[in-house]
């Protein structure tokens, strides 16, 4: 798969046609439907999209994190070229551990109240390796600097309840470094934080990938967020990728309408902030109600006939999108509907 950035000579990860439905009392629901990317060692990629678009169980179902006893998960994610999906649990633990790692959105997910930050690093470092407990306090300490953790030498045998959150989110990525990962997937880790530090966090996650050569998979609902880190972008829409590209190119000319709305809502990274924002009319269609075709179809503007079937991935240099529209009058389009958008 072509992208802005060229993939090194083996991907990292490939996702394919990933999907997750829930067996309900309303029937079946599908949540992931189809999902296809790959992604390429020390990328970043930045998945967006509204509440309830797909995202975390996205990222769940790549961690084979899905405990639910209803979901049925199919599809084909393959890490280094080994099959994750399917995989025994014990295998898949030790991948986990040792070779991707997570973040999520509280902290707390992730660190036990009751052990010092220190013990925890050093635990997870002694799981995947052999080495003394002297050796893994060192390290302990070493990550806890890297990450920026004040006084890190004493910083390691405090508790989590004495640090703040954004201590603690950093506690948490130092965890997660501790088996240099080469993949780091990370579920909103700035949300429960307050918005300074949320930039310091964001800025740490994107020198993970030139100090410890991660790459990234980073969910999140703030477009800033993915202006500032990403590579590469994939807006999510009702369980399905909608579009795709290079960050440059979602911010510059997103093709999808969806993302008209949603890139248009923000202002761009370079240059005047804009007149006028474009607003999306409606909500996501609700799981068990997904129209025919299109899901976006009943809030698009430039909905017609053809959008009674369902539009697949397709475009050019590694910019593609899931929309019958023609691609030449597209720019046209989304500058009309811009300049018809109500003064924000
Ligand atoms: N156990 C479940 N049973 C039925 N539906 C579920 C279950 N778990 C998740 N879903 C549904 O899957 C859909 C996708 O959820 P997901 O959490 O991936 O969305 P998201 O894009 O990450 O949203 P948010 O940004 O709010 O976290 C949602 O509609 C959610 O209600």
């Amino acid at each position: 798969m072509p992208t802005d950035k060229t993939p090194a000579d083996r991907p990292l990860l490939v996702v394919e046609n990933l999907c997750v439905s829930f067996r309900t009392e309303g029937g079946v629901v599908p949540a992931v439907s189809g999902v296809s990317f790959s992604l390429a060692p020390r990328e970043i990629i930045g998945v967006v999209g509204e509440s309830g678009s797909g995202k975390s169980q996205t990222l769940l179902a790549i961690l084979g994190l899905i405990s639910s006893p209803n979901a049925i998960v199919t599809g084909s994610v393959r890490f280094l070229g080994q099959e994750l999906l399917g995989l025994k649990r014990r295998a898949l633990d030790a991948i986990r551990g040792r070779q991707i790692a997570m973040i999520f959105q509280d902290p707390m997910t992730a660190l036990t109240p009751v052990h010092t930050i220190g013990d925890q690093i050093i635990e997870q470092i002694r799981a995947h390796e052999r080495v003394s407990r002297s050796a893994a306090r060192k390290r302990a300490v070493d990550l806890l600097d890297a990450v920026g953790l004040p006084s890190p030498d004493s910083a390691v045998d405090r508790y989590p309840h004495q640090l703040s959150g954004g201590m603690r989110q950093r506690a948490v990525i130092a965890m997660a470094l501790s088996c240099n990962p080469a993949l780091l997937i990370a579920d909103e880790p700035t949300t429960a934080l307050d918005v300074t530090v949320q930039a310091q966090i964001l800025e740490l996650i994107a020198r993970l990938r030139d100090e410890f050569g991660s790459a990234v998979i980073l969910v999140t609902h703030d477009l800033g967020v993915v202006a500032e880190v990403a590579d590469r972008v994939l807006v999510m829409y009702a369980g399905r990728v909608v579009e795709e590209g290079g960050k440059g190119q979602l911010f510059r000319e997103p093709l999808h309408p969806y993302a008209w709305g949603l890139f248009g809502s923000i202002p761009p990274m370079h240059g005047p902030r804009p007149a006028r924002l474009t607003a999306i009319p409606g909500s996501p269609p609700k799981l068990s109600q997904m129209p025919q075709g299109c899901a976006f179809g009943p809030r698009c503007t430039f909905r017609h006939e053809a959008c009674a079937e369902q539009p697949s991935l397709g475009g050019v240099a590694g910019h593609r999108s899931a929309c019958f529209l023609p691609q030449d009058s597209r720019q046209d389009l989304r500058r009309t509907l811009a300049a018809r958008a109500v003064p924000a």
